[in-house]
């Protein structure tokens, strides 16, 4: 650049930025911006909205804890024993759960030695970065194309918006041109395969049912064998969410389980537990229940919206190994979200 142009450069970025030196600047923003594709431009219009959803589903969570924390921190220029102790009942309070608590207090009290928390804004940095590397339990998607059908068996206990899960899954695969079937596997309710069949209307995809108090097995068996001749990509299996017992409910469970690869080998491919974030700590029963009775490979943790309690999406993730999949944050059919970390903490600290 001639240096003629380069003073006005100099003086309009000044202008514009209030910063004296472009040079500086300059090579970030075409970091920041490599060649942007018409795919990018098109997500970059897409996202805000999502993100902003996303923000909103949690603003709960983030009023009461992120809230506290910044009371807490923000202006603090100096970090020390008390603070962290102070964050800890914080932690503590927002359904973090006691292990995940402690390793973040012991993380911060390690950094804080090294001198590494200056002030309150690094530290809210710091728990930031580590409440992320958490969350981040690297797992693959549901890959949803490596077996056709693909058998999604969705547990967990009753009201935890399991049905409502089901319904957007189907009308998100459906939308993605995958022709899906739905099995009513809760014959314990009749409400269930009714509320299955208005999903099963709503989206356009076909129900299998039997009467109430019929055999599940069997509908697991029909579920199977329809999936199988209509070429069905995705086959979705609703599950009992109460019985009789709880003893009952996992001995059922197991059986369907024993079905499913009986008659379709490698299925389930994926067993899906559905948690209600509401529910704070018994969420977390509900995980530990589950996990030992049936082979849980995701959950999709509903609700978020509703609640401050949206901490437990950390204990969840660095409690029990098993990758949250999906978020709900919200009643609408779009409310069902992939589970983004980055995102998710983003959303919840911005
Ligand atoms: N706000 C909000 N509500 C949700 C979400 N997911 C589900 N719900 C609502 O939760 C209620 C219960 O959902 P269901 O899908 O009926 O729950 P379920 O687990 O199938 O319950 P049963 O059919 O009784 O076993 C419904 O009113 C849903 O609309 C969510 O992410 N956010």
């Amino acid at each position: 650049m001639a240096e003629e142009g380069k003073g006005f450069f100099k003086g309009l970025w000044k202008k514009i930025t209030g910063d004296e030196n472009p040079e500086e600047v300059t090579p970030a923003l075409e970091e920041a911006a490599p060649a942007l594709s018409d795919s990018d431009e098109a997500t970059r219009e897409r996202k805000p909205g999502l993100f902003e959803r996303l923000r909103q589903g949690l603003s709960k969570t983030r009023d009461s804890f992120v809230g506290k924390i910044d009371r807490l921190v923000l202006g603090k220029k100096e970090i020390d024993a008390d603070t962290l102790e102070e964050l800890e009942e914080i932690l503590i309070t927002a359904d973090i759960g006691v292990q995940t608590t402690v390793e973040l207090i012991r993380t911060l009290e390690e950094r804080l030695s090294r001198n590494e928390l200056k002030d309150g804004a690094a530290l809210r940095e710091t728990l930031k970065e580590e409440i992320f590397k958490r969350l981040n339990n690297a797992a693959p998607p549901m890959a949803v194309d490596s077996a056709s059908p693909f058998v999604i068996m969705v547990i967990g206990v009753n009201g935890v918006g399991k049905t409502t899960t089901i319904g957007k899954l189907a009308a998100r695969f459906s939308r993605e041109g995958k022709k899906v079937i739905l099995a009513a596997g809760d014959t314990f309710r009749a409400a269930a395969a009714e509320q299955l069949e208005i999903w099963g209307e709503r989206v356009g995809c076909d129900v299998v049912r039997h009467k109430e108090g019929a055999d599940p097995s069997a509908v697991v068996y029909d579920g199977i064998k329809a999936a199988v001749a209509r070429k069905a990509d995705i086959l979705i299996v609703d599950t009992a969410g109460r019985l009789h017992t709880k003893v009952n409910l996992m001995e059922e469970l197991k059986k369907v389980y024993r079905i499913m690869g009986r008659e379709l080998p490698g299925a389930p491919h994926e067993t899906l537990l559905v948690l209600d974030a509401a529910t704070g700590q018994n969420a977390i029963s509900q995980a530990k229940l589950f996990k030992e009775a049936a082979h849980v490979t995701g959950i999709a943790l509903t609700k978020l919206d509703g609640t401050a309690k949206g901490g437990i999406v950390a204990a969840i993730c660095n409690e029990f190994r098993i990758p949250i999949r999906y978020i709900g944050v919200g009643e609408g059919v779009d409310d069902l979200r992939d589970f983004d970390p980055a995102e998710f903490v983003e959303a919840l600290f911005q």
